[in-house]
C-alpha cells in the first residue's frame, strides 16, 4: 500500500519453508526462508517486522537485534515487564530502533485527538475510559501457554490510550476485577487506574463479550471519543463527528478490520529511521540511532504485577 521508493518487503520467514514460499508468492515477495533466524541474517533486511505469538516475541526479537536489525514487534512485545526491559536494553547497546506495534497511536483519528487535547478543547481532563471485548474464537487467546489473557491481548489497547491521553504519567493506584477462564487466562478484566489530582482511568476488556469498544477521555469543557479503540476511524467531539476511513483503496482481504492501517505504524518507523534519533522513552531524545520502546505503565511491571494479583489472586507466569 505504501510507495515501493519508502517501503518494500523483500523477505517472510516461517518455520516451514512451504507456508513461507505460499505466502511470498500470493504477496510478491522475493525471498523466503524456512526459519526466522535466516531472514535476520538477509543483509537486504533493514527492519523486522515481527508477527509470531506472544511467547516467541523476545526469543524473536533479540535474534534480529544480534543480526543488526531495526526491529517492530506486535504487541503486546513481552509478556512481562522482565521480557520488555531485556529487549530494550539490548536494542539500547547495540544503538538499534525498537518498537512495539501499538499500530493505535499512528492512526489520523489518533493524530486529531491528540490535537484536540493539546488545544485544550476538553478542558482540565477528569477522566479516561476505554472498552475493548469482543467473543473471540482464537486458541491462543485462551491458552495459558500462549501467554493469551483479555488484558495481554486487548487490554494494551486500552492501557495505551489512557496512558497517552494523561501524558505518559504513572498511575498512584491501581486496582482490577476479573472473570478468570476455565483455562486460567483473564476473561474478562475492569481495571480502575487513580492518578495525581484525582484523575481517573478506568478500562474493562473482554474476550468473551462484546464491549462499547470505544475510549474516551472527559475534561471540564468537553469530551471526546475514538472508535474502534485499537483501530480508530472515528473521532466524536461534543456532537461533531469525523471519520478518517482506512481502506485505503486496499482490494485484500484481511484477518482483522482496519488492518490497512498498518500502514501508518510503517510510515513511523521510516520516519524514526530517517531521523535517525533515538525516539523518547523517558521524554529525552538522544542523537544517533537510537531505539525506542513503546513505553506505558502497562510494562512497567507494577501494574502488571498489581493486574494480575488482584486478577489471577497469584503473579501469573505472564504478568506484565
Ligand atoms: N496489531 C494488530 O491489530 C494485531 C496484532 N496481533 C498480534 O500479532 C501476533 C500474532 O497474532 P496472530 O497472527 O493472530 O497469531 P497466529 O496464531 O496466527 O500465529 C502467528 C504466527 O506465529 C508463528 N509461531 C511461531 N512459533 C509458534 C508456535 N510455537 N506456535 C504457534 N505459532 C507460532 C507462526 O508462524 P510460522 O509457523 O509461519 O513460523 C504463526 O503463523 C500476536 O502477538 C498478536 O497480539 C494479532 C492480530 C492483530
Ligand atoms: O491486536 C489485535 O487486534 C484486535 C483483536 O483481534 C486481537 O485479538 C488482536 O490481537
Amino acid at each position: 500500500s505504501l510507495p515501493r521508493s519508502d517501503h518494500q518487503v523483500v523477505a517472510v520467514a516461517a518455520r516451514e519453508l512451504s507456508r513461507a514460499r505460499e505466502f511470498a508468492q500470493k504477496h510478491g515477495i522475493p525471498r523466503a526462508y524456512g526459519s526466522y533466524q535466516e531472514l535476520a541474517e538477509d543483509p537486504n533486511v533493514e527492519v523486522a517486522y515481527i508477527g509470531t505469538q506472544n511467547p516467541q516475541h523476545k526469543a524473536t526479537v533479540l535474534m534480529c537485534l544480534a543480526a543488526g536489525k531495526a526491529v517492530l514487534c506486535e504487541k503486546p512485545m513481552g509478556v512481562n515487564a522482565a521480557e520488555v526491559r531485556e529487549m530494550v536494553a539490548e536494542a539500547r547497546s547495540r544503538g538499534l530502533f525498537l518498537m512495539e506495534g501499538l499500530w493505535t497511536r499512528f492512526f489520523p483519528a489518533t493524530e486529531a485527538l491528540k490535537s484536540v487535547l493539546a488545544q485544550g478543547t476538553l478542558g482540565d481532563l477528569r477522566a479516561a475510559r476505554a472498552e475493548m471485548g469482543f467473543v473471540i474464537a482464537l486458541p491462543r487467546l485462551t491458552d495459558w501457554a500462549q501467554a493469551g489473557g483479555a488484558v495481554l491481548d486487548l487490554g494494551i489497547y486500552c492501557v495505551q490510550f489512557i496512558s497517552m491521553v494523561f501524558g505518559g504519567q504513572r498511575p498512584e493506584k491501581i486496582s482490577a476485577v476479573a472473570r478468570v477462564h476455565e483455562t486460567g487466562v483473564d476473561d474478562t478484566v475492569s481495571v480502575l487506574l487513580q492518578y495525581p489530582g484525582g484523575v481517573q482511568g478506568s478500562f474493562t476488556c473482554s474476550i468473551s463479550s462484546k464491549l462499547s469498544n470505544a475510549a474516551s477521555v472527559s475534561g471540564t469543557k468537553d469530551r471526546a471519543e475514538v472508535s474502534p479503540t485499537w483501530a480508530p476511524v472515528e473521532l466524536v467531539v461534543n456532537n461533531d463527528r469525523k471519520e478518517f476511513p482506512c481502506s485505503l483503496g486496499s482490494k485484500e482481504i484481511y484477518n482483522f478490520i482496519h488492518s490497512p492501517g498498518m500502514i501508518y505504524e510503517a510510515m513511523h518507523v521510516r520516519k524514526c529511521l530517517r531521523k535517525g534519533k533515538g525516539v523518547e522513552d523517558t521524554g529525552r531524545s538522544k542523537p544517533g540511532r537510537g531505539c525506542l520502546a513503546a513505553r506505558h505503565p502497562f510494562h512497567s511491571g507494577s501494574y502488571g504485577n498489581y493486574i494480575s494479583q488482584d486478577v489471577l489472586g497469584h503473579p501469573s507466569a505472564y504478568s506484565m
